[in-house]
């Protein structure tokens, strides 16, 4: 397994907010991470990246520990973040956002260099000399899968990727995401939209209450109208 997340326990000072989040992503696996409003679901990918420390649990990146790791080191590991929020630098153009976190892993080219970010979106390359304040919803969104995409990561976790977006940029960041999945990226996604993640992810895990309630492909979770109605109030 790429990543494992085993029993992982966590939370903000004294609150506890993840009790029991068990989930692995294998190589080349695409996996949803599911559940209502404030169940923990950004708390958990706090946790993987190393923002907040997990109480408990066990955390592993290609077989390695990786819970006491300070999150810059978890990064170069090869996990790169699309946070909720995009987060990008307002006062550096598209270009230097993301030349600010590009980073080439192991031997030979890398995947992800600007030209390759260009083609992967068009709109950026186009818009490569504006600051990121000046950008629209959707452009800021695709300038943070493309910052992510420029540390050349083994996994790739979007939070709420496509939240907030016109239904045509909308589609076009799942389109992003279904051709990064062809090309065997590993992708660990939080999101609302339960028939496209239903159609991109392999697998989806369900949490409540910070804990996993429920794990199985999307398959199962398709035919499932129960798990649905029980857990994501579908
Ligand atoms: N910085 C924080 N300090 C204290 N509590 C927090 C903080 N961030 C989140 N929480 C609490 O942790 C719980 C889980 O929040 P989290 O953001 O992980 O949920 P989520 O499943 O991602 O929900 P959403 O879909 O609304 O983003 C919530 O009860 C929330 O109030």
């Amino acid at each position: 397994m790429m990543l494992e997340v085993g029993n992982l326990s966590a939370g903000y000072g004294q609150t506890q907010v993840l009790f029991d989040v068990s989930l692995a992503i294998g190589a080349g696996q695409v996996l949803a991470l599911l559940g209502r409003n404030g169940m923990g679901k950004t708390t958990t990918v706090s946790t993987i990246i190393g923002m907040l420390p997990a109480w408990g649990g066990r955390l592993a990146f290609d077989g390695r520990e990786i819970a006491a790791l300070p999150s810059h080191r978890i990064a170069r590991l090869g996990i790169g973040l699309v946070p909720e929020g995009r987060q990008i630098f307002p006062t550096l153009t598209v270009e230097e956002n993301l030349v600010a976190t590009a980073f080439a892993r192991g031997p030979g080219a890398p995947r992800w260099t600007l030209e390759a970010i260009w083609e992967l979106f068009p709109r950026l390359r186009e818009r490569r000399r504006s600051m990121g304040n000046r950008l629209s919803g959707g452009e800021q969104q695709m300038l943070a899968i493309g910052r992510a995409l420029m540390t050349n990561p083994r996994l790739l976790v979007l939070d709420e990727a496509t939240e907030g977006l016109a239904p045509l940029i909308r589609a076009e960041i799942w389109a992003v995401l279904a051709t990064l999945k062809r090309e065997g990226q590993s992708i660990l996604l939080v999101d609302k939209n339960l028939s496209a993640v239903l159609r991109l992810a392999d697998k989806c895990v369900v949490i409540e209450k910070g804990c996993t309630v429920w794990s199985g492909t999307s398959d199962d979770l398709a035919r499932d109208p129960g798990v649905q109605q029980r857990h994501l109030h579908i």
